[in-house]
This record gives structure tokens, C-alpha cells and sequence, in this order.
């Protein structure tokens, strides 16, 4: 099977469409005084984050977003970067945080998490917002999460009562998976290293995601034939001849044989993860706005505010 096959789950012409509705949203807002402003937190060197960072800042320049990245040595300290993180909470220019993952083991992720103010923070990371997908409401989910799905249902396939296995149960990708899928209707099971048979259960699978970070961990005889499958892991993989690609956690050479639906690396999850970050970006300004409509009235009688 060639990258052209149409088995191949190409996150392309997925992520066209998304950053092209979001470009006109952009425009809009500018035009109305409200310029969207992304900024990346970066700690220290990590090869996936460098890669998602230099895509992020790309597609913005597509999107008409505003971006900064803000680089930190892996040695700051919690302290500094909170101060940094309010910082930019007590900025108005400043439309939309996220913190690349992940950070050092020094750093308490969830406390630098919480810093960011809920209105910023364009992954619904903080731990007051996560809590939104339990109860279904699914317009600002983790971007990579939300990737995955978009992409599941591009198969055509029916999400209600769908059997699906999600390894890996990470707080920014497996477990929000898991939540969106169930709002979704399907039956979820979620796997991880302390999952007795990998195998048996993803086999089960009308729809595997897989988020570990182990290149080659799932390979053809643990796919159900038909199934969809969706890799997320993103791995750096040096060749004999000293040159370096990226490649899943599927042994694609393999299961792409058996599957009916498979994602590629890179060209599957990535891209429309990065334009589901510009999406999210325009959902956190477009709350700051109405808020801001809010307690300024502008246009509108206050009492017609109060009662809505
Ligand atoms: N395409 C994209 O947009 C993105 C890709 N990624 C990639 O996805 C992968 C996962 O990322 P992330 O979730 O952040 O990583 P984490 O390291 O945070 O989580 C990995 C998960 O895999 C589980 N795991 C480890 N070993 C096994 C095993 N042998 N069998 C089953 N489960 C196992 C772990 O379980 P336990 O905790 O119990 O050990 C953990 O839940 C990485 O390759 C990352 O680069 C990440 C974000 C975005
Ligand atoms: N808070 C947080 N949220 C994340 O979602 C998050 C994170 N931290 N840390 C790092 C990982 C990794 N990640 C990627 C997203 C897109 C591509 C991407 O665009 N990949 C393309 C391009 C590959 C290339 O240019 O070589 C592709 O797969 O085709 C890569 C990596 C998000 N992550």
C-alpha cells in the first residue's frame, strides 16, 4: 500500500479546512479590535515540542495569529516560571497560553498549569477547566485529543457504541480521548503499562488510538481486521546512516495490511493538532470577548446582559 492508498487517514486536508475557518474568525476579530495572540511556554529541549512549536508558529502566520514563543532553560525555577505566566495573565495583548509538555521533572506541572488563567488557557488544562469534558462540553478540549477524534470520524464510522481502545492514559492525550469518545457514545477501554494484555484488548478494537511514545509497540497481529487506527506517538528514530525520521508507535509496514483505516506519521494527528490549537485560540478570545461585552455593555443595555 502506497501513502496514496485511500486507507491512509491523512490529517491534511483536515487541517486546511479547520485553519481556514479559523483565518476568517481571526480577521474578524482584529478587525473588531480584538488581535489573537498565541504564546508558547517552552522548558528546556524536547525534540516533539521543538517540532510542534516551529508548526505552530508557521500555521499562525497562515491563520493570522499572533505568536510568540517564550524559551526557558530546563534549570528555572517553578517560581520564575509563574511569575512569567501571570505576567502574561495581567497582559491584555496576550489572547492564549500553553505550556509545552513536558516540563522538567522539578517543575509541578499541574501547579503551572493552574497559574494560567482559565480564559487563556486555550487546552482546558487548568485543573478547574479539564473537568468541562466530563460534563460534555467539548468546544475547548487538549488539542492532540481532540485531533485524534476529528480524525476517527473522517472513517465515516458511527461513534455510538463503538468498540474502542485507547493506550496510553496521559493527562493530555489519553484521558481526554477517552472522555470525548464516551460523550461520543463509544464503548471506551483504556489500556496502559500496567494492562495485563495489551494484545487481547487492542484486538478487540473497531478503533485503536495509540499514545505511548514506543515506536513499533503495536504490530499487525494485535489489530482486529478492519479497524481504524490512530497513532499519536511521535518518535525520533536515528537510521544506520546517522540520519534521524519520526515515526508512530504502529508498525505501520505492518498493520496497514490488516487495518482498513490507518493514520501516518507524520501527515496524520500533527497537523491538525496544531490547527486545532489555532481553533482553540479563537474559542479562549472569543470568551474574553463576551466577557468583555459583558462588563463594558458596549451596545447593549445592562439589564439584557444581566438576564441572559
Ligand atoms: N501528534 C500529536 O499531536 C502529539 C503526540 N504526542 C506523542 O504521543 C505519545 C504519548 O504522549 P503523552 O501522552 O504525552 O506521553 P506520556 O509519556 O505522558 O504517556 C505515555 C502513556 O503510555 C503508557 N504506557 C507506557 N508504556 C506502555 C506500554 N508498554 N503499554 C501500554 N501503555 C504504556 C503510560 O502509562 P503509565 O503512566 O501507566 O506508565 C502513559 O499513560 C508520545 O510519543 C508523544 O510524543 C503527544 C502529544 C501530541
Ligand atoms: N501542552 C502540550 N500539548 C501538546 O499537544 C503537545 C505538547 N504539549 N508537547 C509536545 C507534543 C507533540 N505535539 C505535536 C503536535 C503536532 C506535531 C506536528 O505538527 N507534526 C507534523 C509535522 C512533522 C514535521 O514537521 O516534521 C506531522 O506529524 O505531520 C508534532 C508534535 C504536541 N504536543
Amino acid at each position: 500500500m502506497s501513502t496514496t492508498d485511500s486507507r491512509y487517514l491523512k490529517g491534511g486536508p483536515v487541517a486546511k479546512r479547520i485553519i481556514e475557518s479559523v483565518r476568517i474568525a481571526a480577521e474578524e476579530a482584529r478587525a473588531e479590535g480584538f488581535p489573537a495572540k498565541l504564546v508558547s511556554i517552552t522548558v528546556g529541549d524536547v525534540d516533539a515540542v521543538d517540532v510542534y512549536v516551529r508548526n505552530q508558529r508557521a500555521k499562525a502566520a497562515q491563520a493570522g495569529i499572533d505568536f510568540e514563543e517564550r524559551r526557558f532553560p530546563a534549570d528555572v525555577t517553578a517560581r520564575e516560571l509563574e511569575a512569567a505566566i501571570h505576567g502574561m495573565n495581567a497582559d491584555p495583548r496576550v489572547t492564549g497560553i500553553i505550556i509545552q509538555r513536558p516540563v522538567p521533572k522539578h517543575i509541578p506541572v499541574k501547579a503551572l498549569q493552574s497559574a494560567v488563567h482559565p480564559l487563556k488557557d486555550v487546552e482546558g488544562m487548568h485543573p478547574a477547566s479539564i473537568g468541562n469534558i466530563v460534563y460534555n462540553q467539548l468546544d475547548l478540549a487538549p488539542c492532540t485529543a481532540a485531533a485524534s477524534v476529528e480524525l476517527l470520524k473522517e472513517t465515516g464510522l458511527d461513534l455510538k457504541g463503538l468498540e474502542v481502545v485507547v493506550v496510553g492514559h496521559s493527562e493530555i492525550v489519553g484521558k481526554p480521548i477517552a472522555f470525548l469518545l464516551m460523550s461520543e457514545g463509544a464503548t471506551v477501554t483504556v489500556c496502559h503499562h500496567m494492562t495485563r494484555s495489551l494484545a487481547v484488548h487492542a484486538r478487540r478494537a473497531d478503533a485503536l488510538f495509540v499514545a505511548v511514545g514506543k515506536p513499533r509497540l503495536i504490530k499487525a497481529d494485535m489489530v482486529k481486521p478492519g479497524a481504524a487506527v490512530i497513532d499519536i506517538g511521535i518518535n525520533s528514530e536515528t537510521l544506520p546512516d546517522g540520519t534521524t525520521r519520526i515515526v508512530g508507535d504502529v508498525d505501520t509496514e505492518s498493520v496497514k495490511d490488516v487495518a482498513s483505516w490507518i493514520t501516518p506519521v507524520p501527515g496524520g494527528v500533527g497537523p491538525i493538532t496544531v490547527s486545532i490549537l489555532l481553533r482553540n485560540t479563537m474559542v479562549a478570545l472569543n470568551r474574553q470577548r463576551e466577557l468583555y461585552r459583558a462588563s463594558y455593555a458596549v451596545g447593549e443595555q445592562p439589564g439584557q446582559i444581566a438576564a441572559e
